[in-house]
Protein backbone atom coordinates (compact mmCIF):
# COMPACT_ATOMS: atom_id res chain seq x y z
CA UNK A 1 0.00 0.00 0.00
CA UNK A 2 1.59 3.76 -0.76
CA UNK A 3 1.73 6.33 1.85
CA UNK A 4 -0.90 9.38 1.20
CA UNK A 5 0.10 11.18 3.87
CA UNK A 6 3.22 10.62 6.64
CA UNK A 7 4.22 12.85 9.47
CA UNK A 8 7.85 12.07 10.66
CA UNK A 9 8.78 13.01 14.21
CA UNK A 10 6.66 16.04 14.01
CA UNK A 11 6.81 19.00 16.74
CA UNK A 12 4.65 22.05 16.90
CA UNK A 13 4.88 24.18 20.05
CA UNK A 14 2.40 27.53 20.27
CA UNK A 15 3.94 30.35 20.89
CA UNK A 16 3.30 31.40 24.60
CA UNK A 17 2.37 27.84 25.57
CA UNK A 18 4.51 25.50 27.69
CA UNK A 19 3.52 22.24 26.29
CA UNK A 20 3.64 21.60 22.81
CA UNK A 21 0.25 20.75 20.91
CA UNK A 22 1.77 17.96 19.07
CA UNK A 23 4.94 16.19 20.32
CA UNK A 24 7.05 13.86 18.30
CA UNK A 25 4.07 12.81 15.64
CA UNK A 26 4.38 9.89 13.50
CA UNK A 27 1.39 8.86 11.41
CA UNK A 28 1.08 6.89 8.22
CA UNK A 29 -2.14 7.04 6.47
CA UNK A 30 -2.30 4.86 3.05
CA UNK A 31 -4.05 5.76 -0.15
CA UNK A 32 -7.66 5.83 0.03
CA UNK A 33 -8.02 4.80 3.76
CA UNK A 34 -10.13 6.58 6.09
CA UNK A 35 -8.29 7.33 9.27
CA UNK A 36 -10.03 8.84 12.21
CA UNK A 37 -8.04 10.73 14.52
CA UNK A 38 -9.41 10.18 18.19
CA UNK A 39 -8.52 12.33 21.10
CA UNK A 40 -9.71 14.05 24.40
CA UNK A 41 -9.98 18.12 23.62
CA UNK A 42 -7.12 19.94 23.52
CA UNK A 43 -4.85 17.16 22.59
CA UNK A 44 -3.76 17.96 19.13
CA UNK A 45 -6.17 16.80 16.89
CA UNK A 46 -7.09 20.12 14.85
CA UNK A 47 -3.13 21.20 15.16
CA UNK A 48 -2.27 17.73 13.27
CA UNK A 49 -4.80 18.12 10.59
CA UNK A 50 -3.22 22.39 9.63
CA UNK A 51 0.09 20.84 9.64
CA UNK A 52 -0.87 18.03 7.27
CA UNK A 53 -3.00 20.80 5.71
CA UNK A 54 0.02 23.52 5.87
CA UNK A 55 -1.99 25.80 8.22
CA UNK A 56 0.70 25.33 10.40
CA UNK A 57 4.67 24.50 10.05
CA UNK A 58 6.18 22.16 11.86
CA UNK A 59 8.86 23.30 14.75
CA UNK A 60 10.39 20.07 13.37
CA UNK A 61 10.02 16.45 11.75
CA UNK A 62 8.96 15.76 8.06
CA UNK A 63 4.92 16.22 6.30
CA UNK A 64 5.17 14.00 3.08
CA UNK A 65 2.06 13.90 0.73
CA UNK A 66 2.10 10.69 -2.13
CA UNK A 67 5.88 10.72 -1.45
CA UNK A 68 6.53 14.39 -1.28
CA UNK A 69 8.13 15.96 1.38
CA UNK A 70 5.43 19.45 1.36
CA UNK A 71 7.08 20.60 5.07
CA UNK A 72 10.77 20.36 6.79
CA UNK A 73 13.53 22.34 8.13
CA UNK A 74 14.15 23.47 4.67
CA UNK A 75 11.06 23.35 2.79
CA UNK A 76 7.15 24.77 3.16
CA UNK A 77 4.60 24.34 0.29
CA UNK A 78 2.01 26.13 0.76
CA UNK A 79 -2.11 24.96 1.36
CA UNK A 80 -2.99 25.96 -1.92
CA UNK A 81 -0.13 23.58 -4.01
CA UNK A 82 -0.80 20.59 -1.40
CA UNK A 83 -3.96 19.18 -3.05
CA UNK A 84 -5.64 18.85 0.04
CA UNK A 85 -9.45 19.66 0.91
CA UNK A 86 -10.20 20.69 4.18
CA UNK A 87 -13.89 20.53 5.65
CA UNK A 88 -13.81 22.89 8.90
CA UNK A 89 -16.15 22.52 12.25
CA UNK A 90 -18.24 25.18 11.36
CA UNK A 91 -18.17 24.57 7.88
CA UNK A 92 -16.96 28.44 6.89
CA UNK A 93 -19.30 28.55 4.17
CA UNK A 94 -19.70 31.97 2.70
CA UNK A 95 -23.49 33.09 3.83
CA UNK A 96 -24.18 35.81 1.00
CA UNK A 97 -23.42 33.08 -1.33
CA UNK A 98 -25.72 29.91 -2.70
CA UNK A 99 -25.02 26.53 -2.51
CA UNK A 100 -23.56 26.73 -5.98
CA UNK A 101 -21.41 29.48 -5.90
CA UNK A 102 -19.66 28.23 -2.25
CA UNK A 103 -19.02 24.91 -4.01
CA UNK A 104 -17.93 27.09 -7.09
CA UNK A 105 -15.66 29.15 -5.05
CA UNK A 106 -13.00 26.18 -4.82
CA UNK A 107 -12.83 25.41 -8.38
CA UNK A 108 -10.25 27.75 -9.80
CA UNK A 109 -9.62 28.60 -13.42
CA UNK A 110 -12.18 26.62 -15.60
CA UNK A 111 -13.96 27.03 -19.02
CA UNK A 112 -17.30 27.92 -18.28
CA UNK A 113 -18.72 25.08 -19.14
CA UNK A 114 -16.40 22.61 -17.26
CA UNK A 115 -17.29 24.26 -14.11
CA UNK A 116 -20.99 24.30 -14.63
CA UNK A 117 -20.54 20.38 -15.73
CA UNK A 118 -18.26 20.43 -12.37
CA UNK A 119 -21.06 22.21 -9.83
CA UNK A 120 -23.63 19.98 -11.67
CA UNK A 121 -21.85 16.71 -10.77
CA UNK A 122 -20.37 17.37 -7.04
CA UNK A 123 -24.36 18.96 -6.42
CA UNK A 124 -25.14 15.13 -7.56
CA UNK A 125 -22.61 13.41 -5.42
CA UNK A 126 -23.69 15.38 -2.25
CA UNK A 127 -27.10 14.90 -3.13
CA UNK A 128 -27.78 18.71 -3.43
CA UNK A 129 -29.60 19.43 -6.57
CA UNK A 130 -32.57 20.96 -5.32
CA UNK A 131 -30.93 23.62 -3.09
CA UNK A 132 -28.57 24.62 -5.51
CA UNK A 133 -29.72 28.06 -5.38
CA UNK A 134 -30.07 28.28 -1.77
CA UNK A 135 -28.20 29.93 1.10
CA UNK A 136 -26.72 28.61 3.66
CA UNK A 137 -29.16 30.14 6.15
CA UNK A 138 -31.87 28.42 4.44
CA UNK A 139 -30.22 25.08 4.81
CA UNK A 140 -30.36 22.39 7.34
CA UNK A 141 -27.17 21.26 9.33
CA UNK A 142 -27.03 18.01 7.34
CA UNK A 143 -27.02 20.02 4.24
CA UNK A 144 -24.70 22.67 5.10
CA UNK A 145 -22.34 19.78 6.04
CA UNK A 146 -22.55 18.93 2.50
CA UNK A 147 -21.98 21.52 0.84
CA UNK A 148 -18.74 22.45 2.87
CA UNK A 149 -17.90 18.90 1.75
CA UNK A 150 -18.77 19.24 -2.19
CA UNK A 151 -16.90 22.63 -2.21
CA UNK A 152 -13.61 20.99 -0.71
CA UNK A 153 -14.06 17.96 -3.07
CA UNK A 154 -14.30 20.82 -5.68
CA UNK A 155 -10.54 20.84 -6.63
CA UNK A 156 -10.41 16.73 -7.05
CA UNK A 157 -8.11 16.88 -3.64
CA UNK A 158 -6.26 13.60 -3.12
CA UNK A 159 -6.56 14.05 0.11
CA UNK A 160 -9.55 15.50 2.66
CA UNK A 161 -9.35 16.02 6.15
CA UNK A 162 -12.29 16.98 8.50
CA UNK A 163 -12.23 18.26 11.39
CA UNK A 164 -15.34 17.14 14.25
CA UNK A 165 -17.82 17.15 10.73
CA UNK A 166 -20.43 15.65 12.42
CA UNK A 167 -20.66 18.00 15.51
CA UNK A 168 -23.29 20.52 14.83
CA UNK A 169 -25.50 17.65 13.85
CA UNK A 170 -28.25 15.92 15.85
CA UNK A 171 -27.67 11.82 16.81
CA UNK A 172 -30.22 11.18 13.70
CA UNK A 173 -28.19 13.00 11.17
CA UNK A 174 -24.93 11.94 12.37
CA UNK A 175 -25.79 8.52 12.24
CA UNK A 176 -27.23 8.73 8.13
CA UNK A 177 -24.47 11.44 7.59
CA UNK A 178 -21.60 9.06 8.87
CA UNK A 179 -22.63 6.29 6.38
CA UNK A 180 -22.85 9.10 3.22
CA UNK A 181 -19.70 9.84 4.55
CA UNK A 182 -18.10 6.65 4.19
CA UNK A 183 -19.89 5.76 0.82
CA UNK A 184 -19.20 8.87 -0.76
CA UNK A 185 -15.31 8.84 0.33
CA UNK A 186 -15.27 4.98 -0.29
CA UNK A 187 -16.97 5.52 -4.10
CA UNK A 188 -14.08 8.97 -4.84
CA UNK A 189 -11.32 6.47 -3.93
CA UNK A 190 -10.02 9.45 -1.67
CA UNK A 191 -8.03 9.42 1.48
CA UNK A 192 -9.63 11.05 4.64
CA UNK A 193 -8.34 12.03 7.55
CA UNK A 194 -11.50 12.52 10.10
CA UNK A 195 -11.23 14.60 13.73
CA UNK A 196 -13.04 13.57 16.43
CA UNK A 197 -13.72 13.10 19.98
CA UNK A 198 -16.54 10.72 19.66
CA UNK A 199 -15.09 7.18 19.69
CA UNK A 200 -18.26 5.72 18.69
CA UNK A 201 -18.01 8.07 15.37
CA UNK A 202 -14.62 7.12 15.01
CA UNK A 203 -15.23 3.25 15.27
CA UNK A 204 -18.14 3.24 12.74
CA UNK A 205 -16.37 5.49 10.25
CA UNK A 206 -12.67 4.80 10.48
CA UNK A 207 -10.76 1.73 8.71
CA UNK A 208 -8.06 2.25 11.47
CA UNK A 209 -7.95 4.70 13.71
CA UNK A 210 -5.24 6.51 15.50
CA UNK A 211 -5.86 7.90 19.48
CA UNK A 212 -4.16 10.35 20.50
CA UNK A 213 -3.50 11.48 23.88
CA UNK A 214 -1.55 14.74 25.26
CA UNK A 215 0.20 15.69 21.57
CA UNK A 216 1.11 11.90 20.91
CA UNK A 217 -0.16 8.94 19.09
CA UNK A 218 -0.55 6.33 20.88
CA UNK A 219 -1.85 3.31 18.97
CA UNK A 220 -3.26 3.41 15.30
CA UNK A 221 -4.90 0.16 14.04
CA UNK A 222 -8.51 -0.79 13.24
CA UNK A 223 -11.20 0.20 15.48
CA UNK A 224 -11.28 -3.80 16.59
CA UNK A 225 -7.75 -3.76 17.72
CA UNK A 226 -7.62 -0.76 19.58
CA UNK A 227 -11.08 -1.05 21.52
CA UNK A 228 -10.21 -4.78 22.15
CA UNK A 229 -6.37 -4.60 22.51
CA UNK A 230 -5.44 -1.36 22.98
CA UNK A 231 -1.48 -0.48 23.80
CA UNK A 232 -1.93 0.92 27.10
CA UNK A 233 -3.83 1.67 29.91
CA UNK A 234 -4.78 4.96 29.07
CA UNK A 235 -5.79 4.27 25.78
CA UNK A 236 -7.57 1.42 27.17
CA UNK A 237 -9.75 4.28 29.60
CA UNK A 238 -10.23 6.63 27.06
CA UNK A 239 -11.49 3.88 24.27
CA UNK A 240 -14.85 2.83 26.21
CA UNK A 241 -15.54 1.68 29.27
CA UNK A 242 -12.68 -0.85 30.98
CA UNK A 243 -12.85 -3.35 34.00
CA UNK A 244 -9.50 -4.76 34.64
CA UNK A 245 -9.86 -7.87 36.55
CA UNK A 246 -6.61 -9.29 38.21
CA UNK A 247 -5.43 -12.67 37.24
CA UNK A 248 -2.85 -14.83 38.47
CA UNK A 249 0.02 -16.11 36.41
CA UNK A 250 0.41 -19.33 36.76
CA UNK A 251 2.87 -21.36 33.99
CA UNK A 252 0.26 -20.58 30.64
CA UNK A 253 -2.40 -20.28 32.54
CA UNK A 254 -4.12 -17.10 33.97
CA UNK A 255 -6.25 -17.57 37.03
CA UNK A 256 -8.58 -14.97 37.75
CA UNK A 257 -12.23 -14.53 38.92
CA UNK A 258 -13.95 -14.53 35.24
CA UNK A 259 -12.29 -18.26 34.79
CA UNK A 260 -8.69 -19.72 33.49
CA UNK A 261 -7.65 -18.77 30.43
CA UNK A 262 -4.61 -19.91 28.53
CA UNK A 263 -2.12 -17.46 27.68
CA UNK A 264 0.34 -16.30 25.66
CA UNK A 265 3.01 -13.31 27.22
CA UNK A 266 4.24 -10.90 24.32
CA UNK A 267 6.82 -9.40 27.10
CA UNK A 268 8.36 -11.34 30.65
CA UNK A 269 5.17 -11.07 32.66
CA UNK A 270 4.85 -10.83 36.15
CA UNK A 271 3.01 -12.96 38.57
CA UNK A 272 0.11 -10.99 38.25
CA UNK A 273 -1.34 -9.02 35.27
CA UNK A 274 -4.83 -7.32 34.84
CA UNK A 275 -7.25 -8.70 32.47
CA UNK A 276 -8.73 -5.89 29.88
CA UNK A 277 -12.87 -6.48 30.28
CA UNK A 278 -15.11 -4.50 28.17
CA UNK A 279 -18.78 -4.28 29.07
CA UNK A 280 -19.89 -6.54 26.59
CA UNK A 281 -17.26 -9.05 27.52
CA UNK A 282 -19.17 -11.38 30.33
CA UNK A 283 -22.35 -12.69 30.70
CA UNK A 284 -24.64 -13.27 33.80
CA UNK A 285 -26.53 -15.65 35.49
CA UNK A 286 -28.11 -15.93 38.87
CA UNK A 287 -27.21 -18.57 40.47
CA UNK A 288 -26.88 -19.18 44.47
CA UNK A 289 -23.15 -20.79 44.06
CA UNK A 290 -22.31 -17.93 42.03
CA UNK A 291 -18.82 -15.84 43.30
CA UNK A 292 -20.13 -12.54 42.61
CA UNK A 293 -23.08 -10.30 43.72
CA UNK A 294 -24.97 -7.86 41.59
CA UNK A 295 -24.24 -4.46 43.09
CA UNK A 296 -26.80 -2.20 41.12
CA UNK A 297 -28.69 -2.41 37.42
CA UNK A 298 -29.47 0.55 35.89
CA UNK A 299 -32.09 -0.01 32.96
CA UNK A 300 -30.84 2.13 29.73
CA UNK A 301 -33.51 0.86 27.16
CA UNK A 302 -31.74 -1.72 24.76
CA UNK A 303 -29.34 -3.17 27.28
CA UNK A 304 -29.02 -2.81 31.31
CA UNK A 305 -26.39 -2.11 32.92
CA UNK A 306 -24.57 -3.89 36.34
CA UNK A 307 -22.27 -3.10 38.61
CA UNK A 308 -20.77 -6.78 39.63
CA UNK A 309 -19.03 -7.44 42.87
CA UNK A 310 -15.98 -9.50 42.27
CA UNK A 311 -14.34 -11.65 45.18
CA UNK A 312 -11.02 -10.21 44.19
CA UNK A 313 -12.51 -6.98 45.02
CA UNK A 314 -13.05 -5.33 41.83
CA UNK A 315 -16.48 -4.14 40.85
CA UNK A 316 -17.17 -5.48 37.19
CA UNK A 317 -19.26 -2.86 35.15
CA UNK A 318 -21.01 -5.19 32.14
CA UNK A 319 -23.96 -4.35 30.23
CA UNK A 320 -26.38 -6.77 29.66
CA UNK A 321 -29.43 -7.08 27.37
CA UNK A 322 -32.11 -5.53 29.08
CA UNK A 323 -34.29 -8.86 28.75
CA UNK A 324 -31.75 -10.21 31.46
CA UNK A 325 -33.36 -8.91 35.15
CA UNK A 326 -31.27 -9.64 37.90
CA UNK A 327 -32.31 -7.53 41.17
CA UNK A 328 -29.21 -5.95 42.94
CA UNK A 329 -27.77 -8.37 46.02
CA UNK A 330 -28.57 -11.65 43.75
CA UNK A 331 -25.23 -14.21 43.59
CA UNK A 332 -24.50 -14.36 40.19
CA UNK A 333 -22.52 -16.07 37.91
CA UNK A 334 -19.91 -14.87 35.30
CA UNK A 335 -19.42 -16.20 32.03
CA UNK A 336 -16.33 -14.48 30.14
CA UNK A 337 -17.83 -14.73 26.61
CA UNK A 338 -14.62 -14.16 24.75
CA UNK A 339 -11.39 -15.84 24.83
CA UNK A 340 -9.19 -13.41 24.01
CA UNK A 341 -8.26 -11.01 26.44
CA UNK A 342 -6.04 -8.34 26.46
CA UNK A 343 -3.69 -8.65 29.70
CA UNK A 344 -1.55 -5.66 31.55
CA UNK A 345 0.53 -4.78 33.48
CA UNK A 346 0.90 -1.27 35.46
CA UNK A 347 1.42 0.31 32.03
CA UNK A 348 1.09 -1.43 29.07
CA UNK A 349 -0.25 -4.77 27.47
CA UNK A 350 1.63 -7.37 28.06
CA UNK A 351 -0.09 -10.64 26.67
CA UNK A 352 -3.07 -11.91 25.35
CA UNK A 353 -5.13 -14.75 26.96
CA UNK A 354 -5.43 -17.71 24.11
CA UNK A 355 -8.65 -19.41 22.74
CA UNK A 356 -6.71 -22.88 21.84
CA UNK A 357 -7.38 -25.40 24.48
CA UNK A 358 -8.29 -22.65 26.84
CA UNK A 359 -10.42 -23.32 29.41
CA UNK A 360 -12.96 -20.00 29.96
CA UNK A 361 -15.31 -21.54 32.15
CA UNK A 362 -15.68 -19.62 35.39
CA UNK A 363 -13.81 -20.95 37.76
CA UNK A 364 -13.52 -20.43 40.96
CA UNK A 365 -10.07 -19.55 42.97
CA UNK A 366 -10.37 -21.43 46.51
CA UNK A 367 -7.50 -20.78 48.01
CA UNK A 368 -8.21 -17.56 50.11
CA UNK A 369 -4.75 -16.26 49.66
CA UNK A 370 -5.24 -15.97 46.04
CA UNK A 371 -8.01 -13.67 46.54
CA UNK A 372 -5.77 -11.99 49.18
CA UNK A 373 -3.41 -11.44 46.58
CA UNK A 374 -5.69 -10.90 43.53
CA UNK A 375 -7.46 -8.21 45.83
CA UNK A 376 -4.13 -6.32 46.73
CA UNK A 377 -2.76 -6.34 43.50
CA UNK A 378 -6.73 -4.68 41.91
CA UNK A 379 -6.58 -1.99 44.91
CA UNK A 380 -2.58 -0.85 43.48
CA UNK A 381 -3.63 2.25 41.95
CA UNK A 382 -2.98 2.27 37.85
CA UNK A 383 -0.39 4.53 36.66
CA UNK A 384 -0.82 5.99 32.90
CA UNK A 385 2.81 5.43 30.80
CA UNK A 386 5.63 7.92 32.06
CA UNK A 387 7.10 9.53 29.18
N1 LIG B 1 -3.40 29.16 17.70
C1 LIG B 1 -3.08 28.67 18.89
N2 LIG B 1 -2.32 29.39 19.74
C2 LIG B 1 -1.97 28.91 20.95
N3 LIG B 1 -2.31 27.70 21.40
C3 LIG B 1 -3.06 26.93 20.60
C4 LIG B 1 -3.49 27.36 19.31
N4 LIG B 1 -4.23 26.39 18.74
C5 LIG B 1 -4.25 25.37 19.64
N5 LIG B 1 -3.56 25.69 20.75
C6 LIG B 1 -3.34 24.81 21.92
O1 LIG B 1 -2.72 23.61 21.47
C7 LIG B 1 -3.26 22.47 22.12
C8 LIG B 1 -3.86 21.53 21.06
O2 LIG B 1 -4.96 22.17 20.44
P1 LIG B 1 -5.80 21.50 19.27
O3 LIG B 1 -6.81 22.49 18.82
O4 LIG B 1 -4.88 20.96 18.24
O5 LIG B 1 -6.49 20.31 20.06
P2 LIG B 1 -7.77 19.42 19.66
O6 LIG B 1 -7.44 18.04 20.07
O7 LIG B 1 -8.13 19.63 18.25
O8 LIG B 1 -8.88 20.03 20.62
P3 LIG B 1 -10.49 20.12 20.39
O9 LIG B 1 -11.00 18.72 20.32
O10 LIG B 1 -10.94 20.82 21.62
O11 LIG B 1 -10.72 20.90 19.13
C9 LIG B 1 -4.28 23.00 23.11
O12 LIG B 1 -3.64 23.10 24.36
C10 LIG B 1 -4.62 24.37 22.57
O13 LIG B 1 -5.00 25.24 23.62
Amino acid sequence: MQPAIQLSGVWKRYPGNEEPAVRDLDLTVYRGEILALLGPSGCGKTTTLRLIAGFERPDAGTVALNGEVVASEDRFVPPERRGVGMVFQDYALFPHLTVAENIAFGLGRLTRSARRERIRDLLRLTGLEDVHDRYPHQLSGGQQQRVAIARALGPNPQVLLLDEPFSNLDTELRLQMRVELRRLLEQLGITAVLVTHDQQEAMAIADRMAVMLAGHIEQVDTPEKVYHYPVNRAVAQFVGQATFVPARLNGVLAESDLGRFAFEPRASSPDLVELLVRPRDVSLEADPQGIAVVLSRQFQGPETVYLVQLPCGVQLQTSQPSYVDIPPGTRVRVRCNRARLAAFDRHAQIGVTAPPGSDSRPHRVENPEDHHALRKHAEAPARTPNR
